[in-house]
């Protein structure tokens, strides 16, 4: 397995704990996401996956535990702060969420809006990252106009506009023919190279799994139950970790 030692950490999580009541959710994670690297979550359906990214994002607070993003305990943070540290996260939700009643070109804009510097660049940005989606063709085209695949092209674009040096993929795959994924796969690696972005990809698809990730967690129970490569896990003779596998 990759040795991560000599390089850094982008995002943090220590034991990480969340009840809702008596459904104790998360009892205990933890997770390195080190730079340049794509890490996969994968766990099924209710163990705690968004409940994990809510809390990393700041919309759920956990009951206990610690969360470093680029060196940051968001504890510590003021909203000020954590809005400017949000900035270098981009994220990719499943149902792509672009605005329907603007335009792909006016969708790239919308997250530079608050952001002067790179306001003025605008229309400099928005070719650079609809090219490298491979989608400046589509810069005027309305959301209803894009096939699946298109869109979730163009929520890539939007998520990597302000340059983020980490990015969430919240089920990228999901939704979309087999070929498609497999192109939006491909996609995902290229912008990890160009970009040098650390990926936190969150996914039940094991072919994007296998073909994306350098290092894989499992979450089962609450807690990061297994880590290593995909060859590793899928080797592995435990049978939580078999069943995901099969
Ligand atoms: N705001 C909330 N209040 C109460 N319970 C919640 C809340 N949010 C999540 N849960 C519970 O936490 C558990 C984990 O939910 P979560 O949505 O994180 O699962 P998941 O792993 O993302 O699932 P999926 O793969 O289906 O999206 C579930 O039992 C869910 O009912």
């Amino acid at each position: 397995m990759k040795k991560y030692n000599n390089i850094q950490s982008v995002l943090k999580i220590r034991e990480l704990r969340k009840s809702f009541g008596d459904n104790h959710v998360l009892n205990g994670f933890s997770l390195d996401l080190y730079e340049g690297e794509n890490l996969v979550i994968m766990g099924k359906s209710g163990s705690g996956k968004s409940v994990m990214i809510k809390c990393l994002v700041g919309l759920l607070f956990p009951d206990s535990g610690k969360i470093e993003i680029m060196g940051n305990d968001i504890a510590d943070l003021k909203q000020v702060d954590m809005n400017i540290l949000r900035m270098q996260i981009g994220f990719l939700f499943q149902g792509s969420a672009l605005y329907d009643s603007m335009t792909v070109r006016e969708n790239l804009e919308f997250p530079l809006r608050k952001h002067k510097e790179m306001y003025e660049k605008k229309d400099e940005l928005v070719v650079e990252t609809l090219e490298s989606v491979g989608l400046l063709s589509a810069i005027d085209l309305m959301p209803e106009e894009l096939s699946g695949g298109m869109k979730r092209r163009v929520a890539l674009a939007r998520a990597l506009i302000l340059k983020p040096k980490i990015i969430i993929y919240d089920e990228p795959t999901t939704g979309l023919d087999p070929i498609t994924a497999k192109e939006i796969i491909q996609l995902m690696r290229a912008i990890q190279e160009k970009y040098n972005t650390s990926s936190l990809i969150i996914t039940h698809d094991i072919d994007c799994a296998r073909v994306i990730s350098n290092r894989m967690i499992l979450l089962i129970d609450g807690v990061n139950y297994a880590e290593g490569t995909f060859n590793e896990l899928a080797n592995s003779t435990d049978k939580k970790i078999k069943a995901f596998f099969k």
